[in-house]
């Protein structure tokens, strides 16, 4: 069955403040949006992912999804469902998952479960039982709820796309707060699957700051080693570590020969298990000749934070005779951690020779060796 997710994340966050529609608001380093959509797109069931965005939101949407394939955006409406209602029309397929913005973590288990049951029921959600005890309130505690048999409902939301396109069409209540809801009362069956902790939705301030803390317990040390080598060859000055050091002859080799960002790049991609500098950067490919390494090295940088990681320490030793590294080192420093966006206290920069031993000893080349460390989401 081809599945379309479709991910509303139309609506004002007004609930959150802080300014910024919540989609948009960064959690671990990623807009929330972004981590939505990576979380359905990611799974193999799902063909295509489309995104419903508020009117004016277009460049916020732009900027969060870079690089991620949701198709045109559709603009939302005034309520969820409005929203919902604009996705339907544009998008295609035989199952739908409608998921909200504002759950930015889906585990591929719940997924799993919610396409399971459409071989015999036209829908299915997932869902939590209560474990508080429920009870009407205004300024006072009113009479108790029954909560027998209750359970809270999550998104996302799986159905078979026709059967809830036409329960859309014959709704005539008050404005629904979910699928389900709709469904039902177009007398559809929607099985209830056992929901997640890790699906509740963030609509308040704490919840901002309650994610932040789970994902911080989720993130694990990882640790990548770099290696590079450049041989001396043509007229200097030489770059090393992002900085141009006066030198009477120059490096050749990839892009700006810069071994010191070369190796860091290496050890980034190493600890983020992302392969290496050359994969994604061919020394083949006409557009690296002469290009700076800092594209390189703010490159994994990227995707190491794409993935879920924090970059902790950077640490890279520079191995040659010549030149003298010393007066550059603060310098390199501060170009490494502008190229990464992270902080000077976070790189270190050493240099040693090989007393005159070996190919850096015989004067003919400069090796950088970097170790990165770095802290990543447990599930990638
Ligand atoms: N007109 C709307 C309203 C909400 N949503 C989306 O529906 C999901 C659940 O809504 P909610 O948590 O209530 O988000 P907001 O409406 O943005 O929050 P608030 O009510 O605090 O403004 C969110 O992903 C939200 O972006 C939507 O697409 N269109
Ligand atoms: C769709 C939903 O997330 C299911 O629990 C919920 O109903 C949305 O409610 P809201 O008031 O729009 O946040």
């Amino acid at each position: 069955m081809s599945t379309t997710a479709l991910i509303v994340a139309a609506g004002k966050g007004e609930r959150a403040g802080g300014g910024l529609p919540k989609q948009y608001r960064l959690l671990g380093g990623k807009p929330m949006l972004r981590r939505a959509v990576q979380a359905l797109a990611s799974h193999p069931a799902i063909s295509k992912v489309r995104v419903v965005i508020g009117s004016g939101q277009q460049a916020l949407a732009q900027q969060a999804l870079d690089g991620i394939d949701v198709g045109k955006l559709v603009e939302g409406g005034e309520e969820r469902a409005d929203s919902v209602r604009a996705g339907l029309s544009a998008i295609e397929g035989e199952a739908i998952l409608v998921h909200d913005a504002a759950r930015p973590f889906c585990p591929p288990q719940v997924i799993d479960r919610l396409l399971a049951p459409l071989e015999f029921f036209e829908g299915a959600a997932p869902v939590l039982a209560i474990g508080d005890t429920l009870a009407r309130a205004s300024d006072r505690l009113n009479e108790p709820v029954d909560r027998t048999g209750m359970v809270r409902v999550q998104t996302p939301q799986a159905f078979r796309l026709a059967a809830l396109r036409s329960a859309y069409e014959s709704w005539s209540g008050a404005t629904p707060t979910d699928e389900t809801t709709v469904a039902r009362a177009a007398g559809l069956t929607v099985a209830a699957v056992e929901g997640d902790p890790a699906l509740e939705k963030i609509t308040t301030p704490r919840d901002f700051a309650r994610a932040e803390e789970w994902l911080l317990s989720r993130l694990v040390p990882r640790t990548g080693i770099g290696f590079d080598v450049h041989a001396f060859g043509g007229e200097g000055p030489i770059m090393l570590g992002g900085v141009e050091v006066p030198h009477l002859r120059g490096l050749a080799g990839h892009s700006d020969a810069d071994v010191v960002l070369h190796a860091i790049t290496d050890a980034l991609l190493g600890a983020a298990g992302l392969g290496d500098i050359g994969e994604h950067f061919p020394p083949s490919d006409r557009r690296w000749a002469g290009a700076s390494s800092d594209l390189f090295v703010a490159h994994a940088a990227a995707l190491v934070r794409d993935n879920g990681g924090i970059i902790d320490h950077i640490d890279c030793t520079i191995i040659c005779e010549e030149p003298k590294v010393g007066p550059h080192r603060l310098a390199m420093r501060k170009a490494v951690a502008a190229a990464l966006g992270i902080e000077e206290a976070q790189i270190s920069i050493k240099a040693t020779t090989t007393e005159g031993l070996g190919f850096t000893g015989r004067h003919e080349g400069i090796a950088a060796q970097a170790v990165a460390n770095i802290r990543q989401e447990v599930s990638r």
